[in-house]
């Protein structure tokens, strides 16, 4: 049973936010438990693993200390993630076990692989096993997972466009800190010594909105109360994965009338295509109570993909969403529409399913008039009879994904996310 194993914490957060230092405060504080911990490293040399074997009485000889080196167990080490952990798991009783990620780890693969096992793959679990000899996670779960933020250089990650390259897969920086930000029980907001209370506290109103469910913690070099990160019997898969603000607001869409902080919420759903140039000039200038906006939209001339919005802070990025069903040829089409019986309902009959849905979160937001300035941008009836292919049209192009595919490109460097604010 979940409670009679032993509970896995799992540190995230981007690099140099204060993982190791947050790791090494726990062991010292641990004395009466029984840690084992598991560190991540890119690189060839587990430098994080070297520190925490220095400062504490953990150790690689009595099995306490595992490193996992040259990769990232959000991808290509999941295998050895869950090898690793069984490994510890076998031999002896711990009373918790702690995973440092990387730098560039994204926590959601990484509670995938601790709670399913495996399931990012065409094989299922079972041959998944089988084939690689991998063991099933057993005696111990998923309990915690934690974010260190660094305070201190949080609005820059936010909007920094720079590059991150988790082993071939390009990240930007924003994005990353984003997505950590927004899959987490505890937020450790850490450097709080740096940096000044104002700051501090519009930094837990932006993380708020990105993520209404977690706990914020302020910490200096990563001091925090050790029972608030391990074994919390906090991790809930499903809750986690809803978590993020953006998520929730789309899966029970509402009007959110004044919340605390003055955070309010709405979705903009459009049946007609965004005017290119007029789209890009209001992202140029995209209110800036809006922290948070993710969706797809519909550009015109562009009716074969769906492109995907996504706005943190002041980074505004897009990236392709797919094909739209009604561009797949119709057999294809036909297995969508067995799949997804309510497209039936959504359905139009000249442009199928090709439309917009973005939810906007904001402090402060002035509903009616963004949403005026979003239906500003929308073809007018004159232009709707004119020819699209004509707009000045300055969005990023991507590959169309070949016939038959989903529009998920397999190389993650497709994927990579393009600022059009530049
Ligand atoms: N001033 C200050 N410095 C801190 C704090 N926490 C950590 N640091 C310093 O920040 C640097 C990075 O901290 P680490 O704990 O190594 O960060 P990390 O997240 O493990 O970094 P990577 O493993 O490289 O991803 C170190 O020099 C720490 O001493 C803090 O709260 N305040």
């Amino acid at each position: 049973m979940k409670e009679q194993t032993i509970p896995v914490t799992v540190l995230s957060g981007t690099l140099g936010a204060g993982k190791t230092t947050t790791l090494n405060h726990v062991l010292r504080e641990s004395d009466n438990r029984d840690l084992a911990v598991l560190v991540n490293d890119m690189g060839e040399v587990n430098v994080d693993a070297d520190l925490v074997a220095e400062s504490s009485d953990i150790s690689a000889d009595e099995e306490e200390l595992i490193e996992l080196s040259n990769g990232c167990i959000c991808c290509e080490l999941r295998g050895d993630l869950l090898d690793a952990i069984g490994g510890l798991t076998r031999n002896r009783e711990f009373d918790a076990i702690v995973v440092e990620s990387t730098g560039v780890a994204e926590p959601l693969p990484v509670a995938q692989t601790l709670t399913l096992g495996f399931d990012q793959s065409d094989l299922d679990p079972t041959e998944f096993y089988e084939e690689t000899g991998i063991e099933p996670l057993e005696g111990c779960h998923l309990d915690t997972t934690v974010t260190v933020v660094d305070a201190h250089q949080f609005n820059e990650a936010m909007q920094s466009d720079e590059v991150l390259d988790d082993d071939g897969t390009k990240k930007h920086l924003g994005d990353l800190l984003v997505e950590q930000v927004e899959f987490c029980d505890i937020l450790l907001l850490n450097k709080c010594d740096l940096v000044d209370e104002e700051t501090l506290a519009e930094i837990e109103e932006t993380v708020e909105v990105l993520q209404p469910r977690a706990e914020i913690i302020r910490t200096t070099h990563g001091r925090v109360d050790i029972d608030e990160i391990i074994d919390t019997d906090r991790f809930d898969f499903e809750e986690a994965s809803r978590s993020a603000g953006w998520m929730r607001e789309l899966q029970e869409p509402h009007e959110s009338a004044e919340e605390e902080h003055g955070v309010t919420s709405f979705v903009f759903e459009a049946r007609r295509p965004f005017h290119p140039e007029r789209f890009a000039e209001l992202l140029d200038a995209f209110p800036e109570n809006v922290v948070r906006s993710k969706g797809h939209f519909w550009l015109a001339g562009r009716e074969e993909m769906a492109l995907m919005l996504n706005v943190a802070g002041q980074s505004i990025r897009v990236a392709p969403a797919g094909n739209w069903i009604a561009a797949l040829p119709p057999e294809e089409r036909d297995e969508q529409f067995d799949a997804h019986p309510e497209l039936e309902e959504m359905w139009d009959d000249q442009w199928g399913d090709r439309g917009s849905q973005l939810v906007l979160i904001g402090t402060e937001m002035d509903h009616e008039s963004i949403r005026e300035h979003l239906e500003i941008c929308l073809l007018t009836d004159e232009e709707m009879d004119a020819d699209w292919d004509a707009f000045d049209d300055r969005f990023p192009t991507f590959e169309e994904p070949e016939a038959g595919e989903d529009g998920e490109p397999e190389d993650p460097d497709g994927q990579e996310e393009i600022g059009i604010a530049d």
